[in-house]
């Protein structure tokens, strides 16, 4: 299958810090990538890059088969999206600046009022962008991106800053424009339950590498799932666990935790424990966050890099 966007060996250095270093990864047609790692690790960089606002130092990025650098101008038309906050002119409404976009990229200027309904800012189209809250103006933002129906979206941290109820908001916004649009989306995100839910890939970045670029259920390996038991007393339980050979360990007062292994009978277990006169409240099955996988396996990268 053709691919929709190549990278390959991307480096940027700027002066001596190497904010990128020798990225490589490729995305099918409509695939959407989450990239994840801490602080400074060189995502907004990649994206920079892949709007036309960054020159890279060495190493190529191709979209739909043609190459972005180094004149990235003929395929602007088919990248949206936005680095860091994206920015407007406060003192004009959210139409007006949507509409000043339109008339500089020859777009219908009918092309305003289907964006702004689509992210649910018909009626705040009026108002100056000035007076728009945090959340309004990243979806301002995506309606400004969407204004070219782009093939190729780019969103840096979509949900920062936002509430519990507009980041809900904002990710089925993100979910339905991938649907509806079909549209390749890079997404850069801290809000690690969000990419583990919207992406079907994650790029994992770290000092400005790539670490690991696949689906999150396969980072650092097989996930590992758990077990967790309420139950009381809590000595007697881990006691009665460890001369089942079961690996526990307390989490917190009242509950107990062990990696699951596929060679117990979990029944056998828990008739064990009552019959030892624990008391258990609740049995759950947990499988580990890619949050704590993700600082797992960064750690586990520091320890080999050293
Ligand atoms: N214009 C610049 N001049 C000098 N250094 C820069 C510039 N832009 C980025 N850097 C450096 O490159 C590195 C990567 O920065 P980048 O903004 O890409 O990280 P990030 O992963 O997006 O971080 P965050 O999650 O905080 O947004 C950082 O060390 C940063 O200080």
């Amino acid at each position: 299958m053709a691919l929709a966007v190549e990278v390959r060996n991307l480096s940027k250095s700027y002066g001596r810090k190497q904010a990128l270093d020798h990225v490589s990864f490729v995305l099918p047609p409509g695939a959407m990538l989450g990239l994840v790692g801490p602080n400074g690790a060189g995502k907004s960089t990649l994206m920079r890059m892949l709007l036309g606002l960054v020159r890279p130092t060495s190493g190529s990025i191709v979209y739909n088969g043609r190459p972005l650098w180094p004149d990235p101008t003929p395929l602007m038309p088919a990248v949206g999206g936005f680095v860091d906050t994206p920015q407007f002119y406060p003192y004009l409404s959210g139409r007006e600046n949507l509409a000043l976009l339109a008339e500089m990229a020859s777009i219908p200027v009918s092309r305003v009022d289907e964006v702004l309904e689509y992210v649910h800012l018909r009626q705040d189209g009026a108002e100056r962008v000035g007076g728009y809250s945090h959340g309004m103006r990243q979806r301002l933002g995506i309606a400004a991106a969407l204004m070219k129906r782009p093939g190729l979206l780019i969103l840096d941290e979509p949900q920062d800053g936002l509430d519990p109820a507009r980041l809900k908001e904002m990710r089925q916004l993100v979910g339905a424009v991938r649907l509806e649009f079909g549209c390749t989306i890079i997404m850069s995100s801290h809000a690690i339950a969000d990419v583990e839910r919207l992406c079907d890939r994650i790029a994992v970045f770290d000092q400005g590498r790539v670490r690991y670029v696949g689906p999150a259920s396969q980072l650092g390996g097989t996930p590992i799932e758990a077990i967790v038991w309420e139950a009381r007393p809590m000595d007697r339980a881990l006691d009665e666990l460890q001369a089942l050979g079961v690996n526990a360990h307390p989490i917190d007062e009242g509950r107990i935790l062990a990696p699951l292994d596929a060679r117990w009978d979990l029944a056998d277990i828990n008739a064990a424990l009552i019959g030892r006169g624990v008391r258990i409240f609740t049995v759950m099955r947990r499988a580990e966050s890619l949050e704590s996988r993700l600082l797992a396996y960064l750690e586990d990268q520091h320890v080999d890099v050293r």
